[in-house]
């Protein structure tokens, strides 16, 4: 028998912890950068201050998974028979332990994930107690903060448990919730915009297959969800969300508790939340032109119109990428293979030639060149999940993946309570010579 992913896991846990010791003890005065005062001010873009061996986010590359790109990570995972696109579960074998599993190794987690799956009732009833008008992502959250009565950990921590044991209690809580988000997300698309009409899931699919079961698409929507799931799961620790479940989880809060809290920073529209804000930008265009396609130079002055009214282009920029996102790109070929005539693909095209010269002239995104978000929503739209409100919840289900990996090693390698300091305005000033400068001015 195959050794399964918790003890594969256990071993590489126990190589890393010296490591990360040795460095602390031996090497904790080491600079690592320094901070200006517009990084202070500026949502401290580029502070080199946490670690993670999960993800890594090159500016000009793109965002590779334990060393391998994305095109990498869909080629050598195993895939289900008769499917293009990965098991989301083997990309979670391989974000928590570098390795690519094989189909048997992938097939355990398959089965954990199976065994897990099943939501308690309660949960369904804190989601049916919501207005039908409130946005998924906030149902999102809290039916998974409902789920903190189930947590591991919690029970394990007040019982008296040792922090060498921390990640494995963590580990539980992870597979539990990671099984339990597909089954929570498709129960509040199908109460939000199906009558609540259900489709429950099947025991022997996949993660991708069996959402796409209970969302009751079609083929190919069990690959599209599998590749949605995987290219959004990781972007290294900085960005919003997966900060924030680090975050929350420094203080021992549990894993329902900051997966939660992470679902309300994705919820953002500079954050997650774009990829819905790209649709209903689209769809303003599309009624606008009724649904013609926009020549050239009529998307650019829409595009013009958006800018110069204060607001920004969803979809494009970054705080990091300097380059095309390949997460866009490799939606984009997924597009140009499956619904190159779709009429949202088109306009979403148009914008890829447009946007990024409109940018560079306005002269203020660093970044003019689209994002993930700017694809995601139009392969749904395609495949009929056209209530963009609840593109965001999707991504969510997708990060939470990367978020349990990092949080698992979080809690395995010791990392502390995070508490950054701040300073003053005053202090700054200080700091920048200000206060003599007045005051010489005075004298
Ligand atoms: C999964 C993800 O989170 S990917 C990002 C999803 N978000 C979006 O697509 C929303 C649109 N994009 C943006 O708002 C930004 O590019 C962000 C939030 C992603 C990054 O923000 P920053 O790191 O601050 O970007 P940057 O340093 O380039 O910003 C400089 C200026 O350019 C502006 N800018 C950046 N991107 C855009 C854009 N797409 N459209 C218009 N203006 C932009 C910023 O608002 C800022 O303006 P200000 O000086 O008036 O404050
Ligand atoms: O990295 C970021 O800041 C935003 C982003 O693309 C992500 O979190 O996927």
């Amino acid at each position: 028998m195959k050794k399964t992913l918790k003890q594969t896991l256990s071993e590489k846990i126990d190589k890393q912890r010296p490591r990360t010791k040795k460095l602390l003890k031996e090497y904790g005065d080491v600079v690592v950068d320094q901070v200006t005062i517009a990084q202070v001010i500026g949502g401290m873009r580029g502070i080199k201050s946490l670690v993670t061996d999960i993800s890594y986010l090159d500016p000009e590359e793109g965002i590779r998974y334990r060393g391998y790109t994305l095109e990498e990570v869909i080629e050598g995972l195993p895939k289900p028979k008769g499917g293009d696109m990965p098991y989301v579960e083997g990309l979670f074998y391989l974000l928590l332990t570098g390795d690519f599993p094989n189909q048997e190794e992938v097939q355990q987690v398959v089965d954990e994930f199976s065994k897990r799956r099943i939501v308690p009732r309660f949960v369904y009833d804190v989601i049916d107690s919501f207005p039908t008008s409130s946005h998924p992502m906030a149902i999102f959250s809290t039916a998974i903060l409902t789920l903190n009565r189930e947590s591991v950990f919690n029970r394990q921590y007040q019982a008296g448990l040792s922090k060498k044991d921390y990640w494995e209690a963590t580990y539980e809580d992870a597979l539990n919730l990671l099984a339990k988000l597909p089954e929570i997300a498709a129960y509040i698309y199908n109460k939000l915009y199906r009558k609540g009409e259900r489709i429950l899931s099947d025991p022997n699919l996949d993660m991708g297959a069996n959402f796409a079961q209970m969302m009751g698409i079609e083929k190919p929507y069990d690959d599209v969800s599998r590749l949605h799931f995987i290219i959004h799961s990781d972007h290294e620790s900085g960005n919003v969300s997966a900060h924030t479940g680090h975050l929350v989880a420094s203080s021992l809060s549990d894993i329902y508790l900051s997966i939660s809290a992470m679902i309300n920073g994705l919820a953002g529209p500079l954050h997650g939340l774009a990829n819905q804000e790209v649709l209903r930008w689209l769809q303003e265009v599309m009624n606008k032109m009724d649904n013609k396609l926009p020549s050239t130079e009529e998307m650019e002055q829409f595009v013009w119109n958006t800018l110069n009214s204060g607001q920004v282009i969803p979809g494009f920029g970054h705080a990091v990428l300097r380059k095309t996102d390949p997460r866009y790109k490799l939606q984009r070929e997924f597009s140009q293979k499956h619904l190159p005539d779709d009429p949202i693909f088109k306009y979403a095209d148009l914008l890829y030639k447009v946007v990024p010269p409109i940018l560079q002239k306005h002269g203020k995104a660093k970044n003019p060149w689209p994002n993930v978000d700017a694809q995601s929503g139009v392969i749904q739209w395609h495949y009929g999940v056209k209530d963009y409100d609840f593109y965001t919840v999707l991504f969510g289900i997708g990060r939470s993946i990367g978020i349990c990996a990092n949080i698992i090693w979080d809690r395995a390698l010791g990392y502390p309570l995070e508490r950054p300091k701040s300073v003053t305005t005053d202090m700054l000033e200080k700091i920048a010579g200000i206060k003599k400068m007045a005051e010489a001015e005075e004298n």
